[in-house]
């Protein structure tokens, strides 16, 4: 790229988070990523660089260790001309969803990341001329066993912390409304499960799936309070890509049948393995963590209902990216009930020797060094601020693979597959080279440990209040269904 020779009119908008905000070049397979910032809370432009500079090395140095070479793309820092950012931020401000508003595109410090488009190709070598097909599912909470667990009058249920978050969020106003997507059976490694989870994703999106066409947006909610979207457009939109040459009549058979295809792809390639990452070499205590049974989960309800009840062992193979992912995840040992008191010890030392910050590397630099240390998984607290300082670096890692997304990338094959370079899935009628990649690996600060604390209060909270005074308006439907909650015990 050349930042000498930049045209605003070469970009578009392509999508944004809580933090970020990315624009798509119009022809080449580049995207760059610019941070956003409350209008009141403007950074120095040195300040933006270490930034964007500590989300290179994080990726380089911890995130491609642990899930390996080809699903993580570090991208670099770029320096642009101002007048071009400027220029882009008015061009592109009408297409911005409202709800994402409340923060501004910084135009002053012109540093941006550049990364290759995941939404339209699949590796950084290939340059794509074929239709491509690309899937984001950000995949949420998934710790292990965390989450609440209820006494019932008869039995200890458990539900898992995204439900418990979205109940909560749904009930805050934040999200619409709940939805059936369950985090622990995506991760189940459980065919029918997973088919079940991507359903659920596929009918209420929320902020957990997009679906993009030659590198448009053609699913999903771009804001939070758009209005729900459209099978039979959607099916429109696919039945190319999986029923290419024969007239699948259009209709409600139609479009079952291509979602159907979808969702068997999707979860095919969600089990494939990837290239090597040492996440799997993470060694842990005696009893392994793995997903378990969340009682929200309509299916996990259905296994309870059968007598299933016990946590099943994590079926995901090991070579695939949801099983790297997960064990990222399970790098919090502690939960933030536990983990707050050493937050706090850190918090201590560093008001009595504020110095000591930049020694301890909690903003960086995220090297080799700040890697090892997350290696270590012993749990005997001697009382120091290092055994703190591990457990919260661990968490804020723990808490980074929560919130991160999988990017799918799916491109019909040509005849002769044997040529193909990448992996191949087959669906009933076609065949797709496809790539998996992750996305939104920014270290979550050291500021949020707080935020977290305060926050699984208010779940808890929430939780107890609705349960015990069974208030029909709040508690999600699904709550509803069951026996009520005589207590609520304790975060797991
Ligand atoms: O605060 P939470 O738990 O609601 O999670 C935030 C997410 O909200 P969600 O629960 O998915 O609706 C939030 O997602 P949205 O912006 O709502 O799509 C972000 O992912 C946010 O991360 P960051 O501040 O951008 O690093 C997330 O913040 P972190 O808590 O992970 O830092
Ligand atoms: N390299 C990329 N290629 C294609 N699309 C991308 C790329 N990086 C980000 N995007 C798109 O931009 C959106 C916003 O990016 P990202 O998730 O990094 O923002 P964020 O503000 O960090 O998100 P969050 O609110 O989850 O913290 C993503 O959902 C994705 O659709």
């Amino acid at each position: 790229m050349d930042e000498g020779k930049m045209d605003e009119n070469e970009w578009r908008y392509h999508g944004e988070g809580n933090k970020s905000l990315v624009v798509a070049h119009a022809q080449r397979c580049v995207v760059l990523r610019f941070l956003k910032f409350p209008p009141s809370r403007k950074k120095t432009s040195e300040e933006v660089f270490q930034h964007l500079q500590n989300i290179v090395d994080f990726s380089k140095n911890v995130m491609k260790e642990f899930l390996g070479e080809n699903s993580v793309h570090c991208g670099e820092v770029v320096q642009l001309p101002l007048d071009f950012v400027k220029q882009l931020c008015l061009k592109i401000q009408s297409e911005r969803p409202e709800s994402r508003c409340d923060k501004d595109l910084d135009t002053l410090s012109g540093y941006a990341l550049c990364l290759p488009n995941l939404a339209r190709l699949q590796t950084y070598r290939f340059a794509e001329h074929r239709p491509i097909l690309c899937v984001e599912i950000k995949v949420s909470l998934c710790q292990g066993e965390g989450g609440l667990c209820c006494l019932l009058p008869h039995k200890l249920i458990f539900i898992c912390s995204y439900a418990c978050q979205y109940g909560f969020l749904v009930a805050t106003g934040k999200w619409k409304q709940i939805s059936k997507y369950c985090p622990l059976d995506l991760y189940s490694g459980n065919k029918q499960r997973m088919h079940f989870a991507l359903k659920s994703l596929l009918q209420e999106a929320q902020n957990n799936l997009k679906i993009f066409k030659n590198g448009e947006l053609i699913y999903g909610c771009a804001d939070a309070r758009s209005p729900a979207a459209d099978w039979n457009e959607l099916a429109h939109h696919l039945k190319p890509f999986f029923f290419p040459s024969n007239g699948l009549a259009g209709g409600p058979h139609c479009t079952r049948a291509v979602i159907r295809e979808l969702v068997r792809v999707i979860t095919r390639v969600l089990l494939s393995g990837s290239d090597k990452g040492r996440a799997g070499a993470l060694r842990r205590g005696p009893a392994p963590r793995g997903p378990r049974v969340c009682e929200a989960s309509p299916f996990g309800r259905s296994l309870r209902r059968q007598g299933k009840n016990s946590p099943e062992c994590s079926g995901l193979p090991k070579g695939c990216l949801l099983y790297k992912t997960l064990q990222v995840q399970m790098l919090d040992l502690l939960d933030i009930e536990g983990l707050y008191p050493l937050y706090r010890r850190v918090e201590r030392y560093l008001e009595e020797f504020p110095e000591e910050r930049k020694t301890l590397q909690i903003d960086g630099p995220y090297d080799e060094a700040f890697y090892q240390k997350l290696l270590d998984l012993s749990t005997e607290d001697d009382g120091t601020v290092a055994f703190a300082l591990t457990k919260v670096q661990q968490y804020r890692v723990a808490m980074t693979a929560k919130d991160c997304s999988i990017m799918i990338a799916l491109s019909p094959c040509l005849q002769d597959t044997s040529s193909e370079q990448r992996p191949v899935v087959p669906s009933s009628r076609s065949r797709f080279a496809f790539s998996v990649s992750v996305l939104d690996l920014d270290l979550k600060p050291y500021e949020s440990i707080p935020h977290q604390y305060k926050l699984d209060g208010k779940i808890v909270n929430f939780y107890s209040k609705t349960v015990l005074a069974k208030d029909a308006a709040v508690m999600p439907t699904r709550y509803k269904e069951r026996e009520d909650c005589t207590l609520v015990l304790h975060t797991v």
